[in-house]
């Protein structure tokens, strides 16, 4: 049997290529390609292992028709085009926890930096002064750090902070009380935190619901001489806005380990600014990190490819090779269902309920709970999964519950997801159709019968005649091209539900233009 092929195109600690070379796998070290010359070469390998540096872009995977599998070592995957990784049936690895702790350790460092300013009072001692007047620090002591994402890393830099007597207290849809309460911390909004913390330390990934979180209005409204650290990912904080609210004083100091763009330009307009601070994305840094990650990475994808184990895959369930062909459509069903429900529901979403009624109740419910959690709980983070899916769900004090029911209803398979939110449970339900093909069947109480996939608009309305064609008329002004169409509605007259899937994806401009049609009371851009 000829060995598989594995690249390591970024640097990584020289375990890993030996882990390759031990578990079987043949291995090149090729790192500092351009994307050009990455395309040339990739064609011939069946894994890929990478930290930030490599973009796994669209073209890099046309380029790649032996790839099975795509390892990170480290957390953030926002480098890699998992949506069509997963297209090409390329499966997605992490290494969600081996640099939590280098991760969360660099944030407190940024924090005792920015309070003692050392980094500016080291470069002027250096250079000859002896500015002893200059520098009034702050204590952290008895100062409030607010977190914006309790995960993984949160949750140490929180017990980290508690170790410096900080009170802290956490931004984060995803952390219920109870968790709260375990870590010591108090769970707030988003305003609250920031006109209440002293210091504040971002821990999400970077997605929709992020990016530019720290917006220039929030900053404006924070409380005056924050300190801002963020080790998370560029394009969480307006970078421009920092800048001003610097110089005005009314941020007293940023720390940055990640840039928007990165590397930055050398005239970022960061650079120079008094009370700024920041490190070339060091936060995974460490010799332990480093080791830790390389050798999981490089397990994880031998394992993968000489004995077909999976392990922390972002976008593949770990399933026997009997139960395989029979769960796998239901899965599929499944996760676009979490998502649907988690994508359409806001607040503090506590409970989540995974009902199987008819065919669907005698089959293994574990990996199709798993890929309704992993659909859920991915706009939240990067690391979810559907093996893990279940774990992170526990871990957060989501209450997930089971219900079997053995009845038969109008479709011969069923799967419902409901989850409890402020204004009352919301539940979507979906069945197979010729026992492989998932379909929507209800949405909010409303029969609607959609196939989700790609790139799709939702819309709730009061059904109205001339409705429809004022929608058609404003994506087709917007250049939209419109793939499918599904309608359901409550009774005639009432409320009704639009699902239209378009050919690109739906900014939100338009979201808000739709929102101001006659009738329309909400619009949701949705993507599967
Ligand atoms: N600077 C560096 O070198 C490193 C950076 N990272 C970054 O740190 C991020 C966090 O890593 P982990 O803690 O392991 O991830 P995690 O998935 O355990 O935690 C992320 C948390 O963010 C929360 N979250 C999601 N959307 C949110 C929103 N809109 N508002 C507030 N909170 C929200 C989630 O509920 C979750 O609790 C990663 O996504 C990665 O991008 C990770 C490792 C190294
Ligand atoms: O590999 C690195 O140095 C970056 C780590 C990181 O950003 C991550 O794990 O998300």
């Amino acid at each position: 049997m000829t060995k598989p092929k594995v690249l390591i195109s970024d640097k990584m600690d020289p375990n890993a290529a030996k882990i390759f070379a031990e578990r079987g796998c043949d291995v090149d070290v090729i790192t500092g390609k351009t994307p050009e010359e990455l395309k040339a070469i990739i064609g011939q390998y069946d894994g890929l292992a990478i930290r930030s540096a490599t973009k796994v872009t669209k073209e890099i995977l046309d380029a790649a028709p032996n790839l099975k599998v795509i390892g990170r070592a480290g957390i953030g995957v926002d480098n890699v085009d998992i949506p069509y990784a997963s297209s090409k049936g390329v499966v997605v690895m992490n290494t969600p926890f081996g640099n939590s702790i280098t991760t969360a350790e660099h944030a407190i460092a940024m924090i005792m930096a920015l309070a003692r300013q050392i980094p500016e009072a080291d470069r002027r001692t250096q250079a000859g002064e002896w500015p002893k007047n200059d520098f009034m620090g702050i204590e952290v002591t008895g100062k409030t750090l607010g977190l914006i994402g309790a995960g993984n890393i949160g949750s140490i830099v929180a017990s980290r902070a508690q170790g410096l007597k900080m009170k802290v207290i956490a931004y984060d849809p995803f952390l219920t009380e109870d968790r709260a309460i375990e870590m010591g911390i108090e769970k707030v909004d988003l305003d609250t935190l920031l006109s209440r913390a002293d210091f504040v330390s971002l821990h999400t990934p970077l997605t929709d619901q992020t990016r530019n979180i720290l917006s220039r209005e929030r900053l404006e409204n924070a409380k005056p001489g924050i300190r801002i650290v963020n080790c998370a990912r560029g394009g969480l904080i307006d970078e421009v806005a920092l800048k001003d609210l610097l110089l005005s004083g009314q941020v007293a100091g940023a720390a940055l380990d990640v840039f928007e763009k990165e590397p930055p330009a050398p005239d970022h307009p960061l650079f120079g600014t008094p009370g700024f601070i920041c490190t070339p994305h060091l936060g995974a840094s460490t010799t332990e990190a480093q080791v830790n990650v390389a050798l999981q990475v490089a397990e994880q994808i031998s394992d993968f490819l000489v004995n077909g184990g999976v392990t922390n895959a972002l976008n593949m369930p770990s399933l026997s090779a009997e139960e395989a062909p029979k769960l796998k459509p239901y899965m599929a069903l499944a996760e676009k269902l979490g998502s649907l429900v988690g994508q359409l529901s806001h607040g503090n979403l506590e409970k989540i309920s995974i009902e199987r009624e008819g065919a669907a109740a005698s089959l293994n419910g574990k990996p199709i709970t798993g890929a309704v959690l992993a659909g859920f709980m991915r706009r939240y983070s990067d690391s979810v999964n559907m093996v893990n899916a279940p774990y992170l769900a526990r871990e957060r004090g989501l209450d997930v519950r089971e219900v079997r029911h053995d009845r038969e209803g109008v479709y011969h398979t069923l799967v419902r997801v409901t989850v409890e939110t402020s204004q009352g449970p919301r539940s979507v339900a979906g069945t197979l159709f010729g026992d492989a093909a998932p379909r929507l069947v209800e949405i909010f109480g409303i029969g609607i019968e959609a196939d989700l996939a790609g790139h799709m608009l939702y819309i709730v309305n009061e059904d109205a005649p001339g409705f429809i064609g004022r929608i058609g008329t404003l994506l087709g002004q917007a250049g939209i091209n419109i793939g499918t169409f599904h309608l359901g509605r409550r009774q005639a007259g009432g409320e009704a539900v639009l699902l239209l899937s378009v050919d690109q994806p739906i900014n939100e401009e338009l979201v808000q233009q739709a929102a101001k049609i006659e009738g329309v009371k909400m619009v949701k851009a949705l993507e599967f």
